[in-house]
């Protein structure tokens, strides 16, 4: 039976670039368990309330499989103005976001659930919401094809993906970056120490 001071983290996530975010901040997860969960958001749900919900439901999802261990999530969300935009599954959905994105400023919103054990077999849980603002430069209609064609919108929340060709696209951006990619990493790092986790 494992104890809570055996500082075992789990990454509930299918995402290939959480798991590089902590990578690339010295932190190699235990076990990495994607939580397989509806996405749909709740009718009235404003974006960062979804961003939390979801962090903390993908979070409760998998603790039950790890007693005993750290259990991180998170879920990003793009949203203009109040409308949550989808993750993109096929070139009209990644279209209509960018034609949405295209010359405006949105916001990025980050949830991220920290599940840490407790000596009775629990879990206590933390959380943070984190907002990033992202402005597109205005496309003509040959960039967004061209950037359609490249297939990197394929899954990623508002139909971009900042870490790849749509940083050439992106005019503006304020506050974290690492949040826009799928983990706030200064936050998850604080998360982290600030319930005794040690970081490398
Ligand atoms: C805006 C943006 C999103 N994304 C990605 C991050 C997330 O993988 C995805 C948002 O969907 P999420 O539901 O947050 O994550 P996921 O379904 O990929 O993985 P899991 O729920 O198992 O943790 O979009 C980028 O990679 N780059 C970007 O610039």
């Amino acid at each position: 039976m494992s104890t809570p001071t055996e500082h075992r983290l789990v990454l509930a996530s299918a995402s290939p670039r959480r798991l590089d975010l902590l990578r690339q901040i010295g932190l190699t997860p235990f076990a990495v368990d994607p939580a397989d969960l509806d996405e749909t958001p709740l009718p009235q749900e404003l974006p960062p309330q979804h961003a939390v919900r979801l962090a903390r439901e993908k979070a409760v999802c998998v603790a039950a499989r790890h007693p005993g261990s750290w259990i991180l999530a998170a879920d990003t969300v793009v949203a203009c103005g109040r409308r949550i935009l989808p993750k993109a599954d096929s070139e009209t959905q990644a279209r209509q976001c960018l034609d949405l994105l295209s010359g405006r400023r949105h916001r990025v919103y980050g949830g991220v659930v920290l599940l840490v054990p407790t000596a009775d077999g629990g879990h206590k849980r933390s959380e943070r919401l984190v907002r990033t603002d992202v402005t597109f430069k205005r496309l003509s209609k040959a960039e967004t094809e061209s950037y359609i064609a490249s297939g990197e919108w394929q899954g990623k929340a508002g139909g971009y993906a900042i870490q790849g060709r749509a940083a050439a696209l992106i005019r503006w951006i304020g506050g974290s970056y690492s949040n826009v990619v799928g983990l706030p990493l200064h936050e998850v790092a604080g998360l982290l120490s600030g319930h005794g986790f040690p970081l490398p």
